[in-house]
């Protein structure tokens, strides 16, 4: 058995560490045979909710679960950690937009890009869940000089598997024989998930998901817009922020970021190098493959007039909400 890894999850007395948590320390994210020590960060009033975490933690008596350390203190919870669940943040309710956190949260990812820095492995791979994630992961980087800028990345793991959720349930296979579906820049609803890529198994051959579908029209209005505004219309029914699905997105991303993504691509948030005329130097997501724990964007694709004016759309917002938030941060 190897030695355990330190992991952390922040936000570990709210809603989606509820269930990321137990995906960790099962062995669904480094594997089975990876024992985790898990430090769960939340703020002081929340220490006594993070003890009946810690309790049920125990409770599940769990193989792969090394120990557990709750704490308040952002250079102890992440101190020597080897991968960093960002959660914790204020989740938005009915009728905002995600970037209207960035005021109340922003501030939270320079303190914990710092603290981070200090005290953090080097090669610590840092997944942003808190929103606006893209552009709290940016700032966490920010603040963060001396751990590679490739080592933070933003969830958009969420919106892929929604559109890939989407598009089998349309085209009626299983969701795991569909494929290679994009989310292209912010989670945010000027986000593009795009199909244009995509293959599917239908009778055991491949074909690619327009044909497939054959609706174009479909695949340019109502697949966009509904996997755009998935996340409003689960707080509409819940009156909370999506969690149970959250928190798996959150686990196949870590997942394939260590153990690789196989023959499938990946959309993540990460640092852009201006690949296909995005902006630079905001986190802007891909679509990726990973192995060895690095990524690396998918080349060579081709974007149509229709991709280009969402791909710009979605990447302007990201330089503007960068703005807001060096703002926030200044002071
Ligand atoms: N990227 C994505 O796809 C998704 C992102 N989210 C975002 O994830 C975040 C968390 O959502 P939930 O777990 O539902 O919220 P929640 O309110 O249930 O839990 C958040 C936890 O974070 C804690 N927290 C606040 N400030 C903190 C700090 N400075 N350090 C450590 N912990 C702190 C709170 O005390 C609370 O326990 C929200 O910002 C939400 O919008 C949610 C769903 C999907
Ligand atoms: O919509 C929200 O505020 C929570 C979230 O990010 C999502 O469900 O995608």
């Amino acid at each position: 058995m190897a030695a355990p890894i330190k992991v952390v999850v922040t936000g570990a007395a709210g809603q989606i560490a509820y269930s990321l948590l137990y995906q960790v320390a099962s062995g669904a994210v480094f594997g089975p045979d990876q024992p985790v020590y898990l430090h769960l960060l939340d703020i002081a009033p929340m220490m006594g909710v993070l003890e009946g975490v810690v309790m049920e933690l125990a409770d599940c008596a769990l193989p792969l679960l090394a120990g557990v350390l709750p704490t308040a203190n952002p250079e102890e919870a992440f101190k020597d950690v080897a991968a960093a669940f960002l959660v914790g943040a204020m989740p938005r309710r009915e009728g905002m937009e995600r970037k209207d956190l960035l005021s109340a949260n922003v501030r939270i990812f320079k303190e914990q890009g710092q603290a981070l820095d200090k005290v953090a492995r080097k090669d610590v791979k840092v997944l942003v869940v808190g929103n606006p994630a893209n552009t709290n992961a940016f700032i966490c980087a920010k603040y963060a000089p001396s751990i590679p800028k490739e080592n933070f990345t933003a969830m958009t793991r969420l919106d892929q598997n929604r559109a890939q959720s989407q598009l089998a349930a349309k085209i009626g296979v299983p969701v795991q024989d569909v494929k290679n579906v994009i989310i292209w820049g912010n989670h945010s609803s000027t986000q593009f998930p795009d199909a244009s890529n995509s293959v599917v198994k239908v009778g055991g051959a491949e074909k690619p998901v327009p044909a497939a579908v054959n609706d174009d029209n479909y695949l340019k209005t109502t697949f966009v817009s509904t996997v755009q505004k998935r996340g409003a219309a689960v707080i509409a029914a819940r009156k909370m922020s999506s969690a149970l699905s959250a928190a798996k997105a959150a686990s196949d991303h870590m997942r394939d970021w260590f153990l690789g993504s196989g023959d499938r691509w990946v959309s993540m948030g990460v640092i852009s190098d201006g690949s296909y005329g995005t902006p630079r130097d905001v986190v802007y997501s891909f679509p990726v493959t990973t192995s060895n724990g690095k990524w690396k964007i998918v080349e060579g694709l081709t974007i149509s007039d229709f991709a280009r004016e969402k791909l710009d759309a979605t990447g302007k917002e990201l330089v503007e909400e960068k703005q807001d938030a060096l703002d926030v941060c200044k002071d």
